[in-house]
């Protein structure tokens, strides 16, 4: 579960002696329930990506507290940061942010070397990922001889291959066209149902919003609920 209350932000702009302070989250109450998929939509400009930034721990708040997977993670430095997100939180990007010097496959398996896991294991747990996300064909591939939905598969097996049972997703499908928007759609829907995978997307697109147990809407650093739409009275 994620668990944010009271959580404001302000960045400082101008030179130091003479700051000035912009808001930009104000008052945030946002509970993502543990195998729950929030969409959170709004503008450019909104405040969507530095509410994830907090979630994620890239950024600190101004004020407020943070709770994520029962943890109070309100008051964590930068190594308690990653060391927690190695656990409990994966990250997905709208660019994928991949390692172009390094195959899908070495993309994939990245977070188990630098976590030290024995060789074998890592081997058997990356193919086993990518075989399950449809990419195992493209293990060889560098993330220039892949499609956009392919590299954002790959992208999604590299949050996931710790099995953090939170996913944070940045416009994951910004880059992509209709047909891959919709196949990652479907795949982020079935790895909520069969792993409980938690997840929180930041977009500005509806048709993601549509995925959403929970949608939620930004304005001007404010959240609001996002009502359902209405279903349509049948006149007999
Ligand atoms: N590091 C920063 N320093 C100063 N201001 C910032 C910084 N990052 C973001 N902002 C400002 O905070 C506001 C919200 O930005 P944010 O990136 O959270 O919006 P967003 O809703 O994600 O927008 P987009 O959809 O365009 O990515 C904007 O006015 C932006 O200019």
């Amino acid at each position: 579960m994620i668990q944010l209350k009271q959580i404001e932000h302000a960045f400082k702009l101008g030179r130091k002696g003479s700051e000035r302070e912009v808001p930009v989250l104000r008052g945030i109450d946002l509970t993502v329930k543990s195998g729950e998929i929030a969409t959170l939509i709004g503008r450019s400009g909104s405040g969507k990506s530095t509410l994830l930034h907090i979630v994620g721990g890239f950024i600190r708040p101004t004020s407020g507290s943070i709770t994520i997977a029962g943890q109070d993670t309100t008051a964590y430095g930068e190594g308690q940061w990653a060391d927690f997100r190695r656990r409990h939180v994966g990250v997905v990007f709208q660019n994928f942010q991949l390692i172009p010097s390094m195959t899908a496959y070495e993309n994939v398996e990245l977070p188990l070397v630098l976590q030290g896991t024995a060789p074998s294991v890592r081997r058997k747990l990356t193919l086993e990922l990518m075989d399950r996300l449809g990419i195992a064909d493209y293990s060889d591939h560098y993330p220039s001889e892949l499609s956009g939905g392919q590299q954002q598969r790959v992208g999604i097996a590299r949050a996931l291959i710790l099995n953090p049972p939170i996913i944070l997703a940045d416009e994951p499908t910004g880059s992509l066209d209709s047909e891959n928007e919709e196949q990652f759609l479907q795949l982020l829907q079935s790895l909520n149902r069969e792993s409980k995978l938690t997840l929180l997307i930041i977009t500005h697109d509806d048709k993601v919003a549509s995925i959403g147990h929970k949608k939620l809407r930004i304005e001007d650093g404010k959240l609001l609920n996002q009502a359902e739409p209405r279903k349509l009275e049948v006149v007999k």
